[in-house]
């Protein structure tokens, strides 16, 4: 018998099987709404034209291939920093946060959970919302740490669960790890406004919980990388010192490239100096340093003036055409004589709408009309354009009505 004889054949993934069987289908009308990747309004891909500018400026520099240092270049760590907290923000200026290049999102997430279960001193514990990104379960649990849930989504209102989620959080452990959608919150599309994050601040504090912020979409819900950042930055001054994991994935179009960062925030330099040293030595031994070719583009775009600023009309380019289609999509299913009530769509923000379809309806969605979407009902508003619209609401109204 063979060494692997009991491997046994897993799942394909949630998310990115969904894909794999998009791919097979032959239908000229199929339509994938899985991944939560940005395409344009002709379903294709998007290279964000300050990406190729960035690119273009990059190869003129010639640049060598040497390794990038463990925790990445110190000027890529800077600019995501300031991208997430402000450029004047006093945790910088004062040297609290230890930032460290991430692979993407997933792979800031994986850093961040392996620090905590090697130095948390809490209860080591992560309490993720009710749905949450597939993901972040086998991410915090592959490193070691306990996954719990609190109270998130309101099935009945296709919206937040306020009073749910501050009574789970209320009765949380204290010095637990709580996990935070920064904004456009993924599968739901549902996210706290200003005032309930600030509620949501005030008893994270009282409660004693330590925050691990998942910012993945900045830029991506409102179009304004500050408005989507206000969550984080109502808890940096309320006082938490939080943990934050970035991508560059969507709001950059660097899906392919795994740009992303990971900080941790404390109360003094010589902390953060401490702190910067373990996430060192555990990043050497996962990977030793990370690519270099995304953090390279990241940095050009943050530190060229006119690149910045073409790159914050392009992301609210892309934000917009994703609420412009949501109110599509409703006008559409109204034109079909849905009775139901599809106010969530326009509701909910950024990649996602959760539309509160069952999986029997998702299963004929994709048999039948060749809709591509995740069992939980989940929709990649990206992948709807003004030339499938149409199609995709009659086969929604056709499996919901
Ligand atoms: C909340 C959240 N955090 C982190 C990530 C990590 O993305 P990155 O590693 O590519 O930077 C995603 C991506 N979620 C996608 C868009 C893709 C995926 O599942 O990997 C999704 O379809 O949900 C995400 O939705």
């Amino acid at each position: 018998s063979s060494w692997w004889s009991g491997v046994q054949m897993g799942p394909p993934d949630a998310i990115l099987g969904v894909t794999e069987a998009f791919k097979r289908d032959t239908n000229p009308n199929k339509i994938n709404l899985g991944v939560g990747a940005y395409r344009d309004d002709n379903g294709k891909p998007y290279v964000l034209p300050c990406v190729r500018k960035a690119e273009d400026q990059l190869r003129a520099k010639n640049l060598d291939k040497e390794y990038s240092p463990i925790s990445g270049t110190p000027e890529f760590c800077k600019h995501s920093i300031e991208l997430a907290l402000s450029e004047n923000s006093d945790v910088i200026k004062n040297g609290l946060n230890a930032t460290v290049q991430g692979i993407s999102g997933t792979g800031s997430l994986r850093v961040g959970a392996a620090f905590l279960n090697g130095f948390f001193p809490g209860n080591k514990v992560v309490y993720l919302p009710t749905p949450s990104w597939g993901n972040h379960t086998p991410i915090f649990k592959h490193a070691g740490l306990d996954v719990k849930s609190y109270k998130y989504y309101d099935a009945k209102t296709c919206g937040l669960d306020f009073q749910g989620a501050l009574d789970d959080i209320s009765k949380m452990p204290e010095k637990s790890i709580i996990l935070l959608h920064a904004c456009a919150h993924n599968p739901t599309g549902v996210d706290p406004n200003q005032e309930q994050w600030a509620e949501l601040s005030q008893l994270v504090k009282k409660r004693n919980l330590y925050v691990f912020f998942d910012m993945a979409y900045q830029g991506f819900a409102t179009g304004s990388v500050d408005n989507d950042a206000f969550a984080v930055r109502q808890f940096i001054k309320d006082g938490h010192q939080i943990c934050l994991a970035q991508s560059y994935a969507k709001n950059m179009g660097l899906y392919g490239e795994r740009a992303g960062a990971f900080t941790v925030v404390g109360p003094s330099k010589e902390e953060a100096d401490r702190v910067m040293s373990q996430l060192k030595i555990l990043i050497r031994a996962l990977y030793s340093n990370p690519p270099i070719n995304g953090a390279r583009i990241v940095t050009e775009i943050l530190s060229d003036p006119k690149l910045k600023s073409d790159w914050l009309q392009e992301v609210k380019g892309m934000a917009d055409r994703i609420i412009s289609v949501r109110t599509k999509l409703r006008d559409n299913l109204k034109k079909e004589g849905s009775s139901r009530n599809w106010e969530h769509i326009t509701n909910q923000i950024g990649m996602f709408c959760f539309t509160g379809m069952i999986p029997e309806q998702v299963e004929k969605l994709i048999k039948e009309h060749s809709v591509y979407l995740t069992k939980d009902g989940r929709i990649s508003m990206a992948g709807v354009t003004s030339k499938n619209v149409e199609y995709l609401a009659h086969a929604m109204h056709e499996v919901t009505k």
